[in-house]
């Protein structure tokens, strides 16, 4: 059984918050053990129902909060932090929903776990399948995704189907048939992705020590991300852990942005984007399945939404890279749209933010070469095989 909000929130008084606030605390120390994940410390919020027996871990979770210098002066508000998902051992955000995802597939007896995708919650979920003997099928579009991410979900052993469209038809293929190939969907559509992926604003919260910045700032592809933060966030203030709601900010990419469009006009259904476009590849997703759980999570938290272009993504993503941290074109979308919020004054300037930062460089290195490899201090060639010199060497000091 997954739990709605609402029944969360009626059963708030079965725990005590300042309860659930010791054990969480409590279980940080335990090393070594299931308590010690990021997700499974958080279980009584996440799935108390699931036995322990069934519960998958790779140590997700635990990611670092930072704040960043460079990223405050870029958005121009008071204090900015990243929530560097990038540290789960995927790489990504996935993690923290996929473990709980698997988790129930394995409580079902289900071996063979399946997704679409644009390659993180492929990886994510070929991962935990090989961690727990299963096995995953992928289908992922043939043009725009990231190489790396496709062949770190094949080096974990996940078959790959390559097909001609996007991750929508691949969700659309996996409504129509999982059940008869008997196959067990780990996407968001899963409930229990979501219910995992709360546990990043749980440990927000936990490392602050339960108090909340003034927004939350996260990239929307498939909106599960901001369903499970606004969840989460909801039933924070319902337990008593946290005394007010962050606001959240929901950035998407201009050329897939089919929510944000829906929210400016204020219409009351979302209109698929057929050819969603974007270099953040992510975000590439034209029909998001968890829209409606993305609007209540905005209404809940007074939320907005702004859609930023792709060189807005990359210039915000040159900022994180170059300030140590790093992450792949999606997460950016955060800092360009905190920054095109705070100019907007939609956000205001004395205010502070957490962006979710949801993928490690490394994913996209095509980005990586686009950015990067252009020559530098006027050499022809940064990879050019030319003698090292004391001169050539001062050329860089300057
Ligand atoms: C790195 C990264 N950032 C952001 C997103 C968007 O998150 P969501 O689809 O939950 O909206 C995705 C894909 O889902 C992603 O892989
Ligand atoms: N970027 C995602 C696409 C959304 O997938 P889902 O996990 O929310 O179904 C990916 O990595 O595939």
């Amino acid at each position: 059984m997954v739990w709605e909000s609402s029944e969360i929130a009626g059963r708030a008084n079965d725990w005590d918050g300042e309860e659930l606030r010791r054990r969480f605390d409590q279980r940080l120390a335990e090393r070594g053990t299931v308590w010690a994940s990021g997700v499974w410390r958080y279980k009584e919020l996440i799935a108390p129902e699931l036995p322990m027996e069934s519960l998958v871990t790779r140590g997700e979770g635990n990611t670092g909060l930072y704040s960043l210098e460079a990223a405050t002066r870029y958005a121009g508000i008071r204090g900015v932090a990243m929530k560097a998902q990038s540290e789960n051992p995927s790489g990504s955000f996935k993690d923290n929903g996929m473990a709980a995802a698997v988790s129930h597939g394995l409580s079902l007896g289900k071996r063979i776990f399946a997704c679409s995708s644009t390659g993180n919650t492929s990886a994510s979920l070929a991962m935990y399948a090989a961690w727990c003997g299963g096995s995953a099928l992928v289908f992922a579009p043939a043009r725009n995704v990231a190489a790396a991410k496709l062949l770190q979900t094949a080096a974990f052993g996940g078959k790959l189907i390559r097909f001609d469209g996007t991750y929508d038809d691949g969700i659309v293929f996996l409504e129509r048939h999982a059940e008869e190939l008997g196959l067990y969907v780990c996407n968001s559509v899963n409930p229990y992705r979501i219910e995992g992926q709360k546990s990043i604003v749980f440990e927000i919260a936990q490392n602050l020590g339960w108090q909340m910045p003034d927004w939350i700032v996260v990239p929307g592809g498939a909106l599960s991300n901001v369903s499970a933060l606004g969840k989460g966030l909801e039933e924070l203030l319902a337990f008593g852990l946290i005394d007010r709601l962050p606001r959240i900010a929901l950035v998407q990419a201009e050329g897939a942005s089919p929510f944000h469009r829906m929210v400016e006009r204020g219409d009351e259904r979302l209109v698929p984007e057929p050819k969603p476009y974007t270099r953040a590849s992510a975000l590439n997703i034209g029909n998001p399945p968890s829209w409606p759980k993305a609007l209540r999570a905005l209404r809940a938290t007074k939320g907005l939404t702004v859609a930023v272009s792709d060189g807005e993504i990359m210039d915000a993503k040159r900022i994180i890279d170059l300030s140590g941290l790093g992450c792949e074109p999606a997460s950016a979308a955060t800092l360009a749209g905190l920054r095109k919020l705070a100019a907007e004054q939609r956000i205001d300037k004395d205010e502070t933010a957490v962006c979710i930062l949801t993928g490690h460089m490394l994913k996209d290195t095509e980005a990586l070469a686009e950015l990067y490899s252009a020559p530098s201090h006027g050499e022809k060639q940064a990879v050019q095989a030319e003698p090292l010199t004391l001169n050539r060497v001062r050329t860089y000091l300057t």
